[in-house]
């Protein structure tokens, strides 16, 4: 195989309690990453999006997995890499992550299939690394396994897929931008006893909820004590966004990621539809331009387009 074209979903991490450990794709937003494998050893990555991110290949979340993949195999052939990005960078829906997994599942098919999911996931975590500082696998998880993911550790890489409830995701991302880097030093470094116990309830209660097709245990445990307190003053309207939410239906929901994107969770199209609208109006009010998408967990993660 000399080219590969693929749809890299958006992903929603930490699933409101499971920081770092939980994440799952959605449908809606996604990239569109097409691969060449060259005869000569250069790493080229162009960008077709209007985001300005650095093309530079050490610099690009998509070019530093491929060169550690490159090194890592000592390979004589490099890769061309055309990124149609239509998930903004520093939205909390996952945009580093998108390109840092491309990347490694478009390189392992043009290498003929040499590496297993979770050592793609051990490269694309160079691209986190680039664009956060730390190597977390909540995002990258489910664009290679598909659906909703938990990682129950990075060192060893040891993921464990979880079941996909039919529920629709509903998305707001106000333009403001929050890069994961800073969402990630404001936080604590140290917890109570009192509030671990707390979100251990939540965690082991959303993936029983998960597993169980239970939607009214989804609800009851998407809840944080720890991260969203002091994440959510980076992002306006979010308390008046979640109660409104909740007061349409929705089961429940969040910051996406480290934000400002806003998910929630509903189990009627209907639901998801109006709570959309809602998050429009709220941001409109306050003359903040916003994006939103209604949209369904993606059991599939990753999509081949084309191979040739
Ligand atoms: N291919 C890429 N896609 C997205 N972001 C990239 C890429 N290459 C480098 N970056 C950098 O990564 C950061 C965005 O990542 P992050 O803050 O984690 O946003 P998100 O929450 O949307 O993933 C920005 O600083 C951006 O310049
Ligand atoms: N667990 C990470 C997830 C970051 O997701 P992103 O979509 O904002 O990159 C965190 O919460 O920092």
């Amino acid at each position: 195989m000399k080219k590969v074209k693929l749809k890299v979903p958006a992903t929603v991490a930490n699933l409101v309690c499971g920081f770092d450990i939980l994440g799952m794709a959605v449908h809606e937003p996604y990239d569109e990453m097409e691969f060449r494998l060259l005869e000569t050893p250069e790493i080229i990555i162009k960008h077709t999006d209007s985001f300005g991110l650095p093309e530079e290949p050490s610099r690009n979340v998509a070019g530093i997995v491929l060169l550690k993949i490159q090194e890592y195999f000592n390979l004589k052939n490099g890769f061309e890499v055309i990124i149609h990005k239509h998930i903004k960078p520093g939205s909390g829906l996952g945009s580093s992550a998108a390109s840092a997994a491309g990347a490694a599942l478009g390189a392992n098919l043009l290498l003929g299939n040499k590496l297993s999911k979770d050592e793609m996931i051990h490269f694309a975590m160079f691209g986190e690394e680039l664009a956060s500082g730390v190597r977390h696998a909540d995002n990258i998880a489910p664009c290679i396994y598909g659906g909703i993911t938990l990682v129950k550790s990075t060192n060893p890489i040891d993921i464990i897929p979880l079941n996909s409830p039919d529920l629709f995701v509903t998305a707001v991302h106000p333009q403001v931008e929050v890069k994961t880097s800073d969402a990630r030093q404001i936080l604590k470094k140290n917890i109570t006893l009192k509030s671990a116990v707390e979100q251990w309830g939540n965690i082991a209660g959303l993936v029983a909820g998960i597993q169980k097709n239970d939607f009214p245990l989804i609800g009851r445990s998407l809840h944080d004590v720890i991260i969203e307190p002091i994440r959510s003053i980076l992002i306006p309207k979010f308390d008046e966004i979640k109660e409104k939410s909740l007061q349409l239906g929705a089961l429940g929901g969040g910051i996406s990621g480290s934000g400002p994107s806003i998910f929630m969770l509903a189990e009627k199209k209907e639901t998801a539809e109006k709570i959309s609208q809602m998050m429009k109006s709220v941001y409109d009010e306050i003359e903040i331009e916003s994006l939103v998408y209604v949209s369904k967990i993606n059991p599939a993660g990753i999509e081949i387009v084309e191979e040739a």
